[in-house]
Formats: C-alpha cells, structure tokens, sequence
C-alpha cells in the first residue's frame, strides 16, 4: 500500500459510474468523497520553457502505470489547457478564464511551471491560479528514494510533509512601486495616521495573514497528522518580529489544536509526549532552516505562511535530492478542488534539450493518482522511479553527484521509468 498524502475524510470511490451507456468522465465530489469515473477527463497545462520537456515524459509514463495496473479497464483522457507563453501566443491571453473554468469543471489537474518575470511584467500565474481556485493548502511531501545524491549524511530522517498556507502573505502580490502616485499616496496616509516613516523612493508592499486563512490550513494540516499517524505539527513563524502577522498565525494555530482536536493533540505546556497524541508545537523560521539539518527527525508535518512555506520546500527538497524530484499540490480541501504542480520552475536554461529531471511532475502525478484512490497506478509510479534512481539510470541533475551514474535525457529517464514499473 502506498503512502497516501490526503486526509482520509476526502476517502475516495473509484467504483463509479455509468449512467446509461455514457460513461462519466468529469470526477466530482458527493460529500467527503471524490467520485472517479473510469475515464476522467484530467486538464493539464504543459507549462512554459522546460515544461514541454517534463510534460511528455510524465505523460507517458501516467499512460504505461494507468494501462499496466487497469489493463485498459481504465484511462486517462487528457485535455490540454492553456496558460503562459504558449496561451499567449495563441490567443493574447496569459490565463484565460477558459482555462480557469475547465480546473472548476473536471476538478482534479495538473501542470507544469509557468514564468513569472522578475521586477515587472505579468504577476504569478501560479499565484493566480491557486488564488482565484481559492486552493488554500499547498502540500509538499518530502519524498526519499533509496540511492539519491545528497548533501546531507542521513537523508533518510527527512520525512516530512509541509503544509503552505497558498493564497495570503507578502507572496499574493499588493505591492506598490516606488515613486508611484499609490505609493506616494500610501506614505502619507501611514505617516499621517501612524506616524510611520517610510523613506522616499521605497516599494511597498502589504502582508496579510487572517485568522480565516491560517485557521483552515492549520485545521487541514494537523487532520493529516492525525490521519496518517504522525507525530507533531510544528507552525513554522517569525512572530517575534512580525508580530501581528506571523505571530497571530502561530497563536491561531495553537488555538485550532486547542478548539478543534483537544483529545487529539497535546502543547509541550501540557506535559511530556503523549503517545497517540499529535504534538503541536512551533519554532521560529531561521531555527526551523537551521534545525532542519542538525536535528531533521524532529519535524513531521511543517505548518507555515506562504512565503516560509516556498523557501522551506526548496530547502528540504535539496536534502533529498534537489527540486527536480520535488512534487506538490494545491488543493482546497473543503471543495476537493485540486491542482498537481513540479515545485521548480521553467529553468529555462534547458528548454527544450531533453535533459531536465522530470521526477518533479512525475511525482506529483504520483499524488494525484493517490488522491483520485488511483493507489495501483501511483505504486507503480513510486516503485518505477525508485528502481530507475536505485540501478543508477538518472538525469543530468542526480549524475554529477553520483558515482558510476549513467547520465540519460529527460525522455530516456521517463523510459527507464516505464522499464522498472
Ligand atoms: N510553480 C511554478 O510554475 C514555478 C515557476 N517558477 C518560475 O520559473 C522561472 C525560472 O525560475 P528559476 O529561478 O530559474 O527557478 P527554476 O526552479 O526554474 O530553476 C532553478 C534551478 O533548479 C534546477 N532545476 C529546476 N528544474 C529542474 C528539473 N526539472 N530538473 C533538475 N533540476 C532542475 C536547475 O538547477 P541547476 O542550474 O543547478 O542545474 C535550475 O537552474 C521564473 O520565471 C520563476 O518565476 C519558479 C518556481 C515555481
Ligand atoms: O509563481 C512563481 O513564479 C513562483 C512560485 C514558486 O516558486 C512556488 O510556488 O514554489
Ligand atoms: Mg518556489
């Protein structure tokens, strides 16, 4: 059986339906489960710059799990939509509201990394998107596969899942430029009403954390600790600075523990481990990036605000192997609506040269599988990716790390995948 990533009150049916002859092919939700036709139409966007690299590896190797585990009884039908440089090119539109509308519609997508251009230019799509499908938690496990290059002497006590509060923060983007009229107008409305002195020709930009946002992250975060047996939950801040933001995220948190799970969770104020029990506690974020590689077995399931939540990830992903093996996914747990997403970007130093890691998007299809109760075809996934690293067979990224590696293209790893499932 393989790791599930989700909390078990999404348990899915995958025992579903026709009605009539016509086989459903939109995935849905009926209470707290999420009910999977046999050929669900899955959106995906193809991402920009390596995007296309990745994207047609993992396809093929989604198709050869799907067909080996359900011997045809099953498939996928994948249906393109579009975002980024390739949306733009077609039609003038970054994110059109089409592509918007099919994520609502089917459900459950996936895609690969879209540009965000630095100091200018378009906002995040990635922010967009996740904003406006209001699809509050991002999860990232930390996954380690036996053989993986890594910085570290034990990157097997990484075991650890962050839960990314996805839609608030300095990260939504309420910024203004320097020497504009708005923030001309923003600094004397803060010295007027504050007193506050904000020097001239500064940028600003706003961080809001509400109670709302942290309350149903931490809520989802601490339900899948108790779901999967972990052992604590640790609200990850830097309250002692930004008290009113990240400091309020740390006491609501405690107070979702408090109110929400008090049989099911205990505080370090409340005594010595508890087992059964998770514990909640917190630790400042420059700690946290430091203890993370002294004392690594001390953390499980990571809750923090959407900024820490982005270096974190990275951070752990490179103790495990580096970002091109790191999955993710945006979900809103209380509509099912989710979105499988590579943690890295386009790198766009190697679009279109087959080289890139493709494990990122791969392993969130692992994911996705997981959460459509697919656990055949994400087995499969795991184990073909796991025996791929194990036999040495890797991309560029793990091959100048490794000894004795056989150094392959993003295609060929996505073969030596497909091989070993
Ligand atoms: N969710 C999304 O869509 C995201 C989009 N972005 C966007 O991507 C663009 C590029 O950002 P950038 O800062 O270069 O970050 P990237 O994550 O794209 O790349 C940074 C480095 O990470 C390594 N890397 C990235 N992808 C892979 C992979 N598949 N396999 C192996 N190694 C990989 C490479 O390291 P090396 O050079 O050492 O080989 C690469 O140079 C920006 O516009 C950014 O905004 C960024 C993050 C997420
Ligand atoms: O949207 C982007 O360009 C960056 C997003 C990102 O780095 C992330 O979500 O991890
Ligand atoms: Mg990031």
């Amino acid at each position: 059986m393989i790791d599930t990533f989700f909390p078990i009150h999404l348990a899915m049916r995958t025992d579903l339906p026709t009605v009539g002859n016509i086989v459903k092919q939109k995935i849905t939700k009926k209470g707290t489960s999420l009910q999977v036709p046999d050929t669900p139409i899955i959106p995906f966007i193809e991402g920009d710059g390596t995007g296309k690299d990745i994207w047609s590896a993992a396809v093929r190797v989604f198709d050869a799990a799907v067909r080996k585990a359900y011997k045809g009884k099953r498939s996928i039908i994948w249906q393109e939509v579009y975002a980024g440089q390739k949306s733009f090119d077609q039609n003038g539109e970054w994110l059109p509201e089409e592509t918007v509308e099919k994520f609502k519609k089917y459900m459950v997508g996936i895609k690969g990394p879209l540009t965000t251009p630095i100091g200018g230019g378009i906002r995040s799509l990635n922010v967009t998107l996740r904003r406006q499908l209001d699809l509050f938690v991002c999860q990232r496990p930390i996954i380690y596969f036996e053989g993986i290059p890594s910085p570290v002497k034990h990157p097997e006590y990484i075991d650890m899942v962050v839960f990314r509060e996805n839609t608030e923060d300095v990260y939504a983007g309420f910024e203004l430029e320097a020497e504009s009229q708005d923030v001309e107008k923003l600094r004397s409305f803060l010295k007027e009403t504050y007193g506050w002195e904000i020097r001239a020709q500064s940028g600003i930009g706003i961080k809001p954390i509400s109670k709302f946002g942290t309350e149903r992250l931490v809520q989802a975060a601490i339900q899948y600790a108790i779901d999967h047996g972990r052992e604590s939950v640790t609200l990850v801040h830097k309250g002692n600075i930004m008290k009113y933001t990240e400091g309020a995220f740390r006491s609501w948190g405690y107070e979702v523990a408090k109110n929400n799970f008090p049989n099911q969770t205990y505080t370090w104020d409340e005594g010595e481990k508890t087992p059964g029990k998770v514990l909640v506690k917190d630790t400042i974020a420059d700690a946290f990036l430091q203890q993370i590689l002294t004392r690594p077995k001390e953390f499980d399931v990571i809750a923090t605000m959407n900024l820490n939540g982005d270096y974190i990830s990275d951070a752990l992903a490179a103790q495990v192997g580096g970002i091109g093996i790191a999955p993710g996914a945006n979900i809103n747990y209380e509509t099912g609506l989710a979105i499988f997403e590579a943690t890295h970007g386009t790198a766009p130093k190697y679009a279109g040269k087959d080289m890139v890691n493709p494990s990122s998007i791969i392993l969130s299809g692992y994911m996705m599988f997981s959460y459509m109760g697919w656990t055949e075809v994400a087995d499969l996934i795991k184990k073909g990716i796991g025996k791929a690293i194990l036999a040495k067979t890797v991309t560029y990224d793990f091959a100048r790390l490794m000894d004795g590696a056989t150094k392959v293209a993003t295609s060929e790893f996505a073969d030596a995948i497909i091989r070993n499932m």
